[in-house]
């Protein structure tokens, strides 16, 4: 495909095209890091313990240095902060854009017309820093999700220490657009007749368990990130992701979001509503998460939530 053919695709299918070829780079260097043995590791936390790597700040430089000097009027919110343009060295920018996508697939009618305005995009430059950080690396994932007036509609998933089975190769990206459909995973749904229920592995506490407790699964997974966690939905290892603590953001759940829903899941809080991405919203996910795949009943799940739980997140907001 031509640059010029490139440019006039729709926004929407050049920011996805672009934000693929930015995500690979931001696995590389998340693999290069850790290949150093030094993580450089900050804590950012006020009251408990919450690692920032060189690799969350490095890749952040990358995801918003390249989609801004693509897209100028485009609204970046990142996990680490505001980032000064000016700062960002040149060697960080990617200006790829993956042209098989554009040529792939189609914009659906309705985002077709949309401006840089109408848009915020959320990015968790490292999703599972607790777990990077502790040598799970199989948990961490880059997450680029797009929002389209208050709802999100699009996601970047890219997982920097999936092996490919035949050919060997380290990192994969998934994605997924509403009402255009989702690539890059195994499909699968989950056993019937069971529930498998996934989880924090870092940031449980009293509530987060006793909500557990409550839903009756057959199995409890504690794996880290929310990515991670929507991608055991996607790929049928688990039923439902719950989570009731109110310490996930927008930049955690804005990507899985849209790619579990566009798979024909449904996240939302654990109220049962959806969040809201726009460009002003607070960042906590205040009334927890719970998520499930296609074709679970959400509903029920929402009615397994205790009460008590439900009051309790509430009167945190
Ligand atoms: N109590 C808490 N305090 C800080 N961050 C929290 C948190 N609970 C969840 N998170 C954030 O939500 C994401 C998923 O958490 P978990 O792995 O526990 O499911 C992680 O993102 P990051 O690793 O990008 O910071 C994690 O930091
Ligand atoms: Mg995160
Ligand atoms: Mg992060
Ligand atoms: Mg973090």
């Amino acid at each position: 495909m031509s640059i010029r053919m490139a440019a006039s695709a729709p926004l929407i299918m050049r920011i996805m095209a672009s934000s693929l070829s930015i995500a690979e780079k931001a696995g590389e260097v998340i693999r290069d890091i850790m290949s150093t043995g030094d993580l450089n590791v900050v804590d950012k936390g006020q009251k408990n313990f919450d690692p920032q790597t060189e690799a969350d700040r490095k890749c952040q430089q990358i995801i918003i240095g390249s989609l801004s000097k693509q897209y100028k009027d485009l609204k970046i919110i990142g996990e680490e902060g505001a980032e000064d343009l000016s700062k960002i060295p040149q060697e960080l920018i990617v200006d790829k854009i993956d042209s098989q996508f554009l040529e792939q697939y189609k914009c659906p009618e309705s985002f077709k017309d949309i401006s840089e305005n109408d848009l915020v995009v959320w990015v968790d430059p490292l999703d599972g820093t607790g777990e990077y950080v502790a040598g799970f690396v199989e948990n961490v994932t880059v997450l680029i999700g797009i929002a389209f007036r208050d709802t999100s509609i699009a996601g970047i998933i890219h997982q920097p220490f999936f092996k490919c089975a035949t050919t060997n190769k380290m990192g994969r990206t998934i994605w997924g657009l509403k009402e255009l459909g989702t690539s890059g995973y195994n499909k699968k749904s989950p056993p019937e007749n069971k529930l498998i229920l996934t989880t924090t592995r870092s940031h449980s506490n009293e509530i987060v368990n006793a909500t557990i407790e409550a839903i009756k699964a057959d199995e409890v997974l504690k794996v880290g990130g929310c990515g991670f966690k929507v991608l055991q939905l996607l790929e049928g290892k688990a039923h439902c992701y719950v989570f009731a603590s109110p310490g996930c953001k927008k930049w955690d759940t804005c990507s899985p979001e849209a790619i579990l829903e566009a798979d024909g899941g449904i996240l939302t809080d654990i109220l049962g509503k959806h969040y809201n991405y726009g460009p002003n919203v607070e960042y906590p996910n205040r009334t927890g998460v719970l998520a499930t795949a296609k074709g679970i009943d959400h509903e029920s799940l929402l009615e397994r939530i205790p009460i008590a739980t439900k009051e309790s997140l509430i009167k945190k907001k």
